[in-house]
């Protein structure tokens, strides 16, 4: 092209968009700053220059515009606890991911970047079942045996004069070893490593922490994956323990691709054997599978172009990632809690003894579920660890939203961020303190508090493992605190609580986590 024709053009487009943006987009007539409304370089500097501080901009806007602002050009986001259920609506009201949000994770071909409803259902069909109620009562044992493990590392440290150890990293080994065994059949065995493999959660926040970036250069992704690893390596260290993570989910997704081809040529020898007996043909296809890769590997439930090597290493990427850290910073940020709160502490072990007598004692998940005060210290957990605290969009393509007297264009990606539900005042006064008994209170006035807990989001496209997630915050907090005395290390509240926004909400600079020295155990 003429190279004056382009620096005239160059001009008129961005003219062109800016009047677009201001005068004639569907959302010109929402409230918001016009520099959002014209431009995603608002959002790039608060996120990018700024390190993860979008989310406090979008809490300024939502002070000076009120409950509804456009945040970006395309974008708006609402702060009203009481509208969040009609923005995360369940499956039969469509719901759909925002294409401009979704390079976010880095997984192009995973469950949880399909953007489309219809498409996404079918994503996630043969993993509900591993999820269910049911199927988690089932691995109940599993995740008995890695907090047993997890027991005997505690215990081995109190002979130890002073021995400090990272509980939020005790956590996130603990939950890798069970989602590790559930997805593939064997556990990383992360319990067993001296630092309980630190560098795996680290890289899981930095690759969290970078997808604000890929949302801003969604070709990054291309370009990390096409370079050679040394070079990798050397310029994002982190992006190693990561890429070793990704290399053992690909050699699994090809053991797991093996393991059905060798099955289906058994099946094909057998049922030829059979029809030459003229016996029945007996297809095993719709058999159980046996581990989640299998299943995802289940030609009865999903079409060829769904289970391809790229897929199978997305999704199982996601899965480890979505399966450890999530539920490790809730245990960490509990644990941090009742150690700073002796009397919240002594009700709860007091509450324990009922079902577990002694301090090696056990309990079932369904046993500990039935205790109010477990059961509220649960949920004031996952209030002040807030989920995952990017927003996450969503699109309703079908159908107009009305908050208010605003009328919301159908295909408007909205959101909801969960931090401003959980710590909203007027819901959950003096939402930073950690108050179990809020909860009780609530119950007692027959309030459903629990219905604000939005850290799982809601609807079609809520988390898949809240149920396995509900089980190990259960089993761990009990067995771990009936039977163990701790006491934090240079950890305090400022460990835990939101600085940045970087997805899931990182603390002040430097902190070094959440540390503890083992005292010894409860005598009675
Ligand atoms: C306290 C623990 C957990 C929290 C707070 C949490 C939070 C979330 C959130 C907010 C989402 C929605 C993401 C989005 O909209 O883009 C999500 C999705 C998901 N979570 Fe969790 N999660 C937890 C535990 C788990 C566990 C234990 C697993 C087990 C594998 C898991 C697997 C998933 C998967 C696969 C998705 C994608 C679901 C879909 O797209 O349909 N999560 N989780």
């Amino acid at each position: 092209m003429d190279f004056y024709l382009l620096l005239w053009l160059c001009p008129l487009y961005i003219v062109g968009t800016i009047v677009y943006r201001l005068f004639l987009h569907p959302l010109s007539g929402f409230p918001g700053p016009k520099l959002a409304a014209v431009t995603h370089l608002y959002e790039f500097y608060f996120n990018l220059v700024q390190d993860g501080m979008f989310i406090w901009e979008v809490e300024r806007m939502h002070a000076q515009y009120g409950p509804v602002v456009r945040i970006t050009p395309h974008e708006l986001h609402i702060k009203d606890a009481h509208f969040y259920d009609e923005i995360y609506a369940p499956a039969s009201r469509k719901r759909e991911k925002y294409s401009g949000f979704v390079a976010h994770f880095g997984t192009p071909s995973s469950m949880v970047t399909t953007i489309q409803h219809e498409h996404h259902r079918l994503r996630r069909a043969p993993l509900n079942s591993f999820f269910s109620k049911r199927s988690v009562v089932q691995l109940e044992p599993v995740i008995r045996e890695n907090i047993g493990k997890l027991a005997d590392r505690l215990a081995a440290e109190i002979q130890k004069d002073e021995g400090v150890i990272r509980l939020d990293a005790a956590f996130t080994a603990l939950t890798m070893d069970v989602i590790t065994h559930y997805s593939y059949g064997k556990s990383y065995r992360y319990l067993d490593e001296p630092d309980f493999k630190l560098a795996w959660k680290d890289a899981v926040l930095a690759a969290s922490a970078n997808g604000a970036m890929l949302r801003h250069f969604p070709a990054m992704l291309a370009v990390s994956k096409s370079m050679p690893h040394w070079l990798l390596k050397k310029l994002d260290p982190q992006a190693a323990v990561l890429l070793e993570i990704q290399h053992m989910v690909r050699s699994q997704s090809v053991e797991s691709l093996q393991r059905l081809q060798a099955k289906k040529e058994d099946n094909e020898k057998t049922n030829t054997a059979k029809t030459t007996n003229n016996d029945a043909n007996d297809n095993n296809d719709d058999e159980q599978a046996k581990s989640i890769f299998d299943a995802l590997n289940n030609p009865s439930m999903l079409p060829p172009e769904e289970r391809t090597l790229d897929r199978l290493q997305d999704e199982g990427q996601i899965l480890l990632a979505a399966g450890s850290e999530t539920t490790a910073k809730t245990l960490a940020v509990i644990s941090l809690h009742l150690l700073r709160s002796p009397a919240v502490l002594a009700r709860l072990r007091e509450e324990l003894i009922s079902v577990m007598p002694t301090p090696i004692s056990t309990a079932s998940w369904v046993e500990l579920e039935a205790l109010p005060y477990l059961t509220a210290i649960i949920n004031e957990g996952l209030r002040l660890s807030y989920g995952v605290t990017t927003r996450l969009p969503r699109v309703a393509p079908t159908e107009d939203l009305q908050y208010k007297e605003w009328i919301i264009p159908r295909g408007t990606p909205v959101s909801e961020t969960s931090y401003f539900v959980q710590m909203d005042p007027t819901i959950f006064p003096n939402p930073d303190s950690f108050d179990p008994d809020r909860w009780i209170q609530a119950a007692a006035r027959g309030e459903r508090l629990d219905r604000f807990i939005v850290s799982f989001t809601k609807g079609s496209r809520q988390c898949l493992g809240i149920n396995l997630a509900y089980a190990e915050l259960y089993l761990t907090v009990a067995h771990i605190f009936r039977r163990f005395e701790l006491e934090l290390f240079e950890t305090d509240v400022d460990d835990v609580r939101l600085v940045r926004d970087r997805f899931f909400g990182a603390p002040r600079d430097g902190s070094k986590g959440v540390r503890a020295i083992v005292r010894g155990e409860t005598l009675l």
